[in-house]
Parts: C-alpha cells; sequence; structure tokens
C-alpha cells in the first residue's frame, strides 16, 4: 500500500479504540465468572476477537455487537467449561495463548493451543514451567519453547510462590488467572512493575488479592462475580497519534478517553524528558485512571531509557524509535530484550526498516542507539507482519518529502486497530 506522505499538518481529535490488553482480561474473567458481564468499549479487533472464539469454543456464552462494541458474557464459573474437540487457534495473539493457557490449567481436561508463524515462534516455556510447578501437566510438541502447545488441567491446583525471571505481565497474569482456581496461597514476586490489569480486573469481578511493592499474593481457590468494564482508549494505539502530532509540523491533535494507568504511561514520561508539547486533561481518578491527551508539534531532544520504566512502554518502543529520529542528539534504548520476542524481533526490525528511510538506528543486544535528527526519505518498507512496525512506518512516511513509501503487508495492523490508516488519513483531510 501506498502511504500518506508530504503531509504539513495534521489537525483535529480522534476516538482510539479500547485497550487490548483490559479488553481480552474482561472476556476471560467473565467466562470465568458467575453471572452477566457487559464490556463496553471492546476492541474489535483481530487479537482481542481470538480471545471471544477462544471461549466460545470452550462453551461460553459470548455475544458481540460490533455496532456499539459491547460484548456480554454470560458466566458460569470455570468449570461450565467444556472440551472443546477441536485445536484452539489463537491467530497473532500471545495474550491470548498465555493468559488462555493460565485459565485452562484450572480445569480438567487436554486442549491443543496453536497459532499463527509468527506467535509459533514466540517462547511459551515462561508461562508453563510456573503452571507445571502449580500441578499443571503442560508442554511444547516440538519439545521446546514454542507452540503447538499441549495443556492438560486439573481441578487439583496448587498455589505456589514464583520469583519471575522476566518482566512480563502476560506471565504474571497466568499465574494470577490460575491462582483463582488453585488450593492455597499464590504469590507472584515481579522482577520490576509491570502493567497492572490482571490485579486491577480481578478485584473488580469481586477477587481478593494483596499487592505489596512488586508482589502479589492471592489466596485460591475463589469465586468471581460478573460485573461491567468500561474500557478505556488504549494508550498504545494513542503513541501512533501522539508521534504523529509532535513530527508533522503545525499540528494539533486530541485524543479523549485514554487509559492512563501509571503501568502504561511510561510513553508520557519519555515525552516529557524529550521536551514535546503536551497536556492531559478531564482525567478521572480509580484503578484504570482515563483522560484526554492533547499533543502539538515541537522539536525532540535526545534522551535515555532504560531500567524499569521499560514495561510500562514496551509496546511503544518502535515508535519512540521513530521520535528518537527527529530528536536532537543520541538516544539510547537499553533494557529492553524482550522486544527480540514480541510479533517480530522489534529489535532488529525497527533499526533495518527506519534504516531503509535513510535513520540512523543501530540494534543493540538489548535497545537501540538512535543518532538524530535524519530526514526520512521515500522506501519500500515492511510490517514483517507485525502491526506495531505497520503503524510506525505510517507514521513515519507522513514526514517524507519527495517520493512514495510503499509498505508491504499493511494488513496486519488490524491485529490491534483495524481504522488506523483511515483514522490517521481523516487528520490530514481536515486540515
Ligand atoms: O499483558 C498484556 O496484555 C501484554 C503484556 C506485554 O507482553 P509481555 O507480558 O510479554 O511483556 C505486551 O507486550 C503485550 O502487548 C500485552
Ligand atoms: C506484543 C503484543 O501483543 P501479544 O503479545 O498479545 O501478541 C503487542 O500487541 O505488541
Amino acid at each position: 500500500m501506498k502511504l500518506k506522505t508530504n503531509v504539513t499538518k495534521l489537525v483535529g481529535k480522534v476516538i482510539v479504540p479500547g485497550d487490548k490488553s483490559i479488553s481480552h482480561r474482561s472476556i476471560m474473567l467473565g467466562a470465568m465468572a458467575y453471572g452477566t458481564t457487559v464490556v463496553n468499549n471492546f476492541l474489535l479487533a483481530e487479537d482481542c476477537l481470538e480471545t471471544v472464539i477462544l471461549f466460545k469454543t470452550l462453551g461460553a456464552d459470548i455475544e458481540v455487537d460490533s455496532e456499539t462494541a459491547t460484548v456480554t458474557i454470560n458466566g458460569g464459573g470455570l468449570q461450565s467449561l467444556t472440551q472443546p474437540n477441536e485445536d484452539l487457534y489463537v491467530g497473532n495473539s500471545g495474550t491470548t495463548m498465555r493468559l488462555g493457557l493460565g485459565v485452562l490449567s484450572g480445569v480438567p481436561f487436554m486442549t491443543r493451543f496453536k497459532g499463527d508463524e509468527s506467535l509459533s515462534k514466540r517462547p511459551m516455556e515462561r508461562v508453563m514451567a510456573p503452571l507445571r510447578e502449580m500441578m499443571a501437566i503442560t508442554f511444547s510438541e516440538k519439545g521446546g519453547d514454542t507452540p503447538p502447545i499441549i495443556m492438560l488441567g486439573t481441578s487439583r491446583l496448587r498455589g505456589r510462590t514464583h520469583k519471575m525471571t522476566v518482566a512480563s505481565a502476560q506471565v504474571k497474569s497466568a499465574i494470577l488467572l490460575a491462582g483463582l482456581s488453585a488450593t492455597g496461597e499464590t504469590v507472584v514476586e515481579e522482577l520490576e512493575q509491570t502493567r497492572n490489569h490482571t490485579e486491577q480486573m480481578i478485584q473488580q469481578f469481586g477477587g481478593e488479592l494483596t499487592v505489596s511493592d512488586k508482589t502479589i499474593r492471592l489466596i485460591g481457590p475463589q469465586v468471581l462475580t460478573g460485573t461491567t468494564v468500561v474500557v478505556p482508549g488504549d494508550i498504545s494505539s494513542a503513541a501512533y497519534f501522539i508521534a504523529a502530532g509532535v513530527l508533522v509540523k503545525d499540528s494539533e491533535i486530541t485524543l479523549p478517553n485514554i487509559g492512563l494507568n501509571p503501568t502504561r504511561t511510561g510513553i508520557l514520561n519519555v515525552l516529557e524528558s524529550m521536551g514535546a508539547q503536551y497536556k492531559i486533561k478531564n482525567k478521572t481518578e480509580g484503578s484504570e485512571p482515563r483522560g484526554t491527551i492533547k499533543v502539538c508539534s515541537s522539536d525532540l531532544k535526545a534522551t535515555t531509557i532504560e531500567g524499569n520504566i521499560i514495561p510500562t512502554l514496551i509496546d511503544e518502543l518502535p515508535i519512540i524509535a521513530l521520535l528518537a529520529t527527529q530528536a536532537d542528539g543520541k538516544t539510547i534504548i537499553k533494557d529492553a530484550a524482550e522486544l527480540k520476542v514480541k510479533e517480530t524481533n522489534r529489535i532488529d526490525l525497527t533499526a533495518e526498516e527506519l534504516n531503509k528511510m535513510g535513520a540512523k538506528v543501530t540494534p543493540t543486544e538489548d535497545g537501540l542507539i538512535i543518532e538524530g535528527p535524519t530526514p526520512l526519505k521515500a522506501a519500500k518498507v515492511s510490517s514483517h507482519g507485525d502491526h506495531r512496525l505497520g503503524m510506525m512506518l505510517s507514521v513515519a512516511a507522513l514526514l517524507v518529502k519527495d517520493g512514495d513509501v510503499e509498505l508491504e503487508n499493511v494488513d496486519s495492523i488490524r491485529v490491534s486497530y483495524p481504522s488506523f490508516i483511515e483514522d490517521l488519513t481523516n487528520l490530514v483531510e481536515s486540515k
């Protein structure tokens, strides 16, 4: 697809779709709970629909109203799920597979999880190992770390203490979801604090847990009750418009109703340290705060991004790398080796694709070094099937003055944001 280039100004408002992490969890917890759960502003994108399909295949009563982005789940508790007579195919969605394994470790039947080509290369032992300690039988069919994964759950799951060896909200969440049906205390000691939606939402569904610093404790088994979830706009999707607004001269973009959970807002801290101009308005209080983000074009300076901020902006690092190509000086991103095991190796491919456009990005073992500012030029680029690379490159193209930017495999964007290109184009046309 030929991307929009040479854009002089972006003005307007974008209603960013619902948060992906919260949408996934609302289906899982809704299916584990007793009673009705209503999810408003559910993310109608491929990844979250994989979670809907997964739980429908397991017999859950789920209705999706695409017109209103509302999902209704009539939950009958975990034990009402039934053994499917087919494989559980979850497409490109790591969250669906990892959290799904956690949920199904607590039911006494066998399932076989499969994913697409990208997911079939992603590490699953990080989730299987703790679930095995809790007494589930689970292994990779190929004998290694990657899908297909066999899960033989049990109604005799045992609570255990887990010291995390990787900063991953998906691993933490899989353990906590398993802990809900385990007997005794499940403890997770995090390496770094990661997004805490699972902890917040378990409590919203009437469950109990305690959080002290980076340690989460939960005593099982627990009974959850259906509730209403109002999903905020996804800050990870908003990040592309934030970057576009900052980078394209004379721009002003308003993004209402964005989730501002502090375990997700690392990008805002980075914007501040790069000198970007943004404002937050109408911020609500509570466990999942939300507010309006307003950004306008800004001159940027380089920064260093490392340590415990990394999990709070992990999915935003490709778009932050683009911001850094336009910043004055050398930006250093480190402690982000996890980027190598996302939908693609986002360290190597962020560098490779931006460099095709004339950027100076050097991949390292655990991050990127970006020298800026560099003008970006016409090129043929690819998302490599990774939605976040596709969206980042679409924003990069806006800055190209002469010639075309052709993006290969634009369809991958549907994984998290089906109307992204349309929403970006509307901002260009509203000038
Ligand atoms: O828990 C979640 O919803 C997610 C956690 C992160 O993955 P890791 O847990 O692998 O870091 C993130 O990259 C992913 O997009 C969603
Ligand atoms: C890594 C991501 O998702 P998942 O792990 O669910 O595939 C992402 O959305 O960037």
